[in-house]
């Protein structure tokens, strides 16, 4: 049995459709109008201990309301989870115990205290004996850095400080699992680095099984190997990154440097991204076309100095993918499931 398990999950939020008009204010405080949201939409899938999952999807499409659903916040309309075997909206306390939560968006810790203060009181709240709490803290004193900034009020850290600091306060406890929604949003590239590894960090010698959200696919390229995505509360990809870039990622980027500036290279199945000076971007599918059918092509018109070819980035195909979710929302109303 996997360590969490979803099995047809659904939440729908209703929303109240507000009057307009005469005496609207009023008439609004009787109003029981209401509009069925569907937030996520019928999802499965398992996730075993020990993996780092990134749960990825465009704003709005349903990977918060996902998350309250498995920590215990929010009921599912439909649909069960399983996480080590219990439910978590039915035993939330013991639930607690096993997770560890960080809300980018929101710190969990105190607002006017220092966050040493904040692990002080967490330990009150889990129970964690003396020396499971000395060892935890010291070991993410040294991972974090959290000496520089222990003692100062939330209030006054910076973001990528703070996303520190809430990332020890959710991992005290010693967790089994983490889940991690958006932790590096809005933090520069050397903070970002630092979350990075503590993430890898604790997958890898803890074993702590991890849910991670973001909209950075660096995060995801560079801390997962399996990945999720869901559009419109649907699951459109669950796999492999490995997969997903061999499944959907066909265009290849073949840089070329010539000896003269680029000239007449209309070569049927390609596309010029970019010309610059003696240098020229040619996309294909390699499917279609190999890199030295095109490499010959070019070399017909040019001497050809230098070339590489570059595969394509996770970015691209996932906003592919976002994109052909869009175009199908137009067309019939909904988003298809992806044949994967
Ligand atoms: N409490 C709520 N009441 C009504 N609608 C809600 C509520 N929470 C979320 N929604 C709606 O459910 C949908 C999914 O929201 P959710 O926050 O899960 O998306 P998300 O994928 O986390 O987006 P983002 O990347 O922007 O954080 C959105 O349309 C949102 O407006």
């Amino acid at each position: 049995m996997a360590l969490i398990e979803v099995h047809n999950l659904r939440k729908e939020f209703k929303k109240l459709v507000p009057k307009t008009g005469f005496l609207s204010g009023i008439r609004n405080l009787w109003n029981t109008d209401y509009t069925s949201h569907v937030a996520v939409d019928d999802i499965s899938f398992k996730i075993e201990e020990g993996e780092l999952l990134g749960y990825i999807g465009p704003n709005g499409a349903g990977k918060s309301t996902s998350i309250k659903m498995m920590t215990g916040i929010l009921v599912p309309t439909a649909g069960e989870i399983s996480i080590a075997g219990m439910t978590p909206w039915k035993q939330r306390r013991e639930h607690a115990q096993n997770i560890g939560v960080v809300f980018g968006q929101k710190t969990q810790l105190w607002w006017d205290i220092p966050p040493i203060e904040s692990y002080r009181v967490l330990k009150t709240i889990y129970k964690i004996p003396d020396s499971v709490y000395e060892k935890n803290l010291n070991t993410f004193r040294d991972l974090l850095e959290l000496h520089e900034f222990e003692n100062t009020p939330v209030r006054q850290l910076s973001l990528g400080q703070r996303m520190r600091a809430d990332l020890a306060a959710a991992m005290l406890h010693d967790p089994r699992i983490l889940f991690l929604d958006e932790p590096t949003i809005g933090v520069d590239v050397l903070a970002k680095e630092r979350l990075r590894e503590f993430i890898k960090e604790i997958n890898r010698t803890r074993g702590v099984t991890i849910l991670l959200t973001t909209h950075d696919m660096a995060d995801i390229e560079k801390l997962c190997h399996r990945m999720s995505i869901i559009d419109d509360g649907k699951l459109l990809y669950d796999g492999s990154i490995h997969d997903l870039k061999s499944r959907y990622g066909t265009e290849r980027t073949l840089v070329i440097e010539l000896d003269d500036a680029p000239y007449a290279l209309h070569i049927p199945n390609t596309r010029v991204l970019r010309e610059e000076g003696s240098r020229v971007w040619i996309a294909f599918d390699k499917e279609k076309l190999s890199a030295s059918d095109v490499m010959m092509k070019v070399a017909e018109k040019h001497t050809i100095r230098d070339l590489t070819v570059e595969e394509p980035e996770i970015e691209s195909i996932v906003r592919e993918i976002y994109q052909s979710g869009l175009d199908r929302k137009k067309e019939d109303g909904h988003v298809a499931v992806l044949d994967v």
